[in-house]
């Protein structure tokens, strides 16, 4: 196990926490993104007062902040944890360093590959990008490790916009050049006469954040702006003034383009030879976005051809670009070093942005910018935590029943409430029965990142179905219900249906409770762990179980008998706190009255 996770030496839950419930106990290293995960408290001046902590008191994570970053988000850091502000590190050094760290933090510049995840060796649990951008990350291998990836994607925005249109401008009328030029000891007015903007079809390729912040902008300066987004909203676009259009009408129509979708294999040298030749011979190219996004030899030949008069480029598919680059020593490309997000401004916002997620992601907060996890809002949170222990040990237990058969492939979990489908968010249950399911029965770590990833790795197949009850919608949800199909079970009274294993549990007063085993009603609290019993039901039964674990100081917390008619089977549910010992089991599995039992951990 990973250091970090070798000196956690306790886990309390904080009382005032609205997880204090949950625990994770001795299952470290911990999907410390997560608020399901208590170690004892520490006190923070971040802006969201802590909830759950991840480390010991005298134990502090490590975050590594591999490029420079805003000292506002550094002090930050350093309120909760230690920080090692190590700029330009090799590949290599990264990967020695990383298994030393709990977070790291990042900006375009540093490659975070699946060799980083695999060298944290489980350590590492989350990855803040400061800044838009997360494809210097790999998201696939940060998911599969259960690592968070999360960013800063609000703070820049302007920055990027305000960027675009500076080189926008700046193009139009040669500023960069011209510049150069007179400082070379020239004075070239004709050479350096420019176009200009007002009245001319700007299309801003990618209508999100930054986008729209250039067409409002570029509006401004009286330009006619269209858009190409195929996931963007047009009646937003239009409250604006601005078309979206086509990919073909955008880029056919356009006197300048400009660039600001991410960099996804859809988009990747979406400006080729084959768009260049379908622009306005003499459009004018801006690029804040990715550099990956052209194509960069073919932005040369359309350069050199005259269908592109002039690109301003601020982003390269390599970076920095190689000294001899075409591209960047073409005389009509103005270029800028990846300057977009560079304003003061925007770095002391991007930097208390990513430091403040990155701490509550150590603290077991849920990540409002979580990149590769479900986003749920705190009260969401909140209010589902009872059920969200509940699924987790639904899952444990019903795993737990499993004696043999085509090994655990399809689960079903069913859901009942009175809430509308679309008004309950089921993905953290999910996650939760996963874990639950697949805990027990491996040695991997399931959280929320990475439970669909494991669950499909394995083999293992979750459907969900609602069942809409009628009532008050105010309690999300009345029952899950979990069933895994074609197994046999060590204890057959959990079979319902031939070869199905089923386990209903409900909240009560906030206690997630089992209320059915197989096709026998029972009332037990999911606190401490739990014995079932089959038995005939008949008088003295439950005394002579409860004399045997109370002469083997096993203290009975709850006890409950479920049957189908008097004196028929029944199965008794007992909520023990400590342990049974193998010889108190054995002598109640010798009652002859008791059919089948098992002794079930949670
Ligand atoms: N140069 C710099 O320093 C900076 C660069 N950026 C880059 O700017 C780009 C945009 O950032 P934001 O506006 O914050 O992101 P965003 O996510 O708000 O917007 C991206 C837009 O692109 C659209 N899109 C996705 N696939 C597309 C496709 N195939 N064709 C057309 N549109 C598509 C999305 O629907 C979305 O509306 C990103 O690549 C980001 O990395 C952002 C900040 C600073
Ligand atoms: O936020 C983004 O996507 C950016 O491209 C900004 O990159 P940077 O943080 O300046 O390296």
């Amino acid at each position: 196990m990973a250091a970090a996770s070798a000196s956690l030496t306790s886990l309390l839950i904080s009382k005032t926490s609205p997880w204090s419930n949950l625990s994770w106990k001795n299952q470290l290293p911990l999907p410390s993104a997560f608020a399901t995960i208590s170690l004892c408290g520490r006190g923070s001046n971040h802006r969201h007062s802590p909830r759950l902590v991840v480390f010991a008191m005298d134990d502090k994570p490590t975050v590594l902040v591999a490029e420079k970053l805003g000292e506002a988000g550094i002090n930050i850091l350093k309120d909760f944890a230690n920080v090692d502000c190590s700029y330009n590190l090799s590949p290599e050094e990264l990967c020695t360093k990383i298994s030393l760290c709990d977070a790291l933090i990042v900006r375009s510049g540093t490659k975070v590959t699946r060799e980083v995840f695999e060298s944290s060796a489980g350590r590492l649990k989350v990855v803040g990008r400061a800044g838009v951008g997360i494809d210097n990350v790999d998201l696939a291998a940060a998911t599969e490790h259960g690592c968070l990836v999360v960013n800063a994607p609000t703070a820049n925005t302007v920055a990027a916009a305000e960027h675009g249109i500076a080189l926008l401008t700046a193009m139009a009328r040669n500023v960069a050049q011209a510049d150069a030029s007179v400082k070379a000891g020239k004075w070239q007015r004709s050479k350096y006469v420019g176009v200009s903007l007002v009245g001319k079809t700007l299309a801003v390729m990618g209508f999100g954040k930054v986008g729209s912040e250039v067409a409002r902008r570029a509006r401004g300066l009286g330009m006619h702006v269209i858009a190409y987004d195929p996931y963007a909203a047009a009646d937003r676009a239009r409250a604006m003034g601005v078309d979206l259009v086509s990919f073909d009408e955008a880029i056919a129509t356009a006197d300048f383009i400009s660039l600001h979708m991410p960099l996804t294999p859809a988009t990747s040298k979406i400006l080729n030879d084959e768009n260049f030749a379908k622009m306005k011979k003499g459009v004018r190219i801006v690029n804040v976005a990715r550099g990956g996004v052209i194509d960069d030899d073919a932005l040369v030949k359309a350069l050199d051809a005259g269908i592109v008069a002039q690109a301003a480029l601020d982003v390269f598919t390599e970076e920095p670009p190689s000294k001899d680059s075409k591209l960047v020593q073409h005389e009509n490309v103005t270029v800028t070093p990846h300057l977009g997000a560079s304003t003061m401004e925007a770095q002391e916002e991007v930097a208390i942005e990513i430091a403040e997620v990155v701490v509550g992601a150590l603290k077991g907060e849920l990540a409002a910018t979580a990149v590769n996890a479900p986003m749920v809002p705190a009260e969401v949170l909140t209010e589902l935590k009872p059920f969200v222990v509940l699924a987790e040990k639904l899952g444990r237990l019903a795993v737990q029943l499993v004696a043999g058969g085509s090994g655990v492939k399809n689960v079903k979990v069913t859901y009942a409430s009175s809430r509308a489908p679309d008004d309950l968010d089921t993905r953290v249950l999910r996650a939760m029965i996963t874990k639950g399911l697949i805990e027990p029965i491996s040695n991997v770590f399931v959280n929320l990142v990475n439970a669909d990833f494991t669950a499909k790795q394995r083999g293992l197949r979750i459907t969900e179905e609602r069942i809409l009850l009628d009532g008050s919608p105010e309690n999300p949800l009345e029952f899950i219900q979990v069933q895994i199909a074609n197994v046999e079970s060590k204890f057959a009274s959990a079979i319902s249906e031939p070869g199905e294993i089923k386990m209903e549990g409900r909240v009560k007063d906030g206690i997630p409770h089992l209320t059915k085993v197989g096709s026998f009603e029972v009332d037990v609290s999911l606190e401490g762990n739990i014995i079932l019993c089959r038995q005939v039901d008949q008088p003295g039964l439950i005394g002579k179980v409860g004399s045997i674990l109370g002469e083997e100081n096993v203290n009975v917390s709850f006890m409950s008998v479920g049957r189908v008619a008097q004196r028929k089977h029944a199965v008794m549910a007992i909520g023990v706190d400590e342990p049974p010992r193998k010889e108190s089991l054995k002598r109640i599995g010798e009652i002859p009255a008791i059919e089948e039992f098992v002794y079930l951990k949670l």
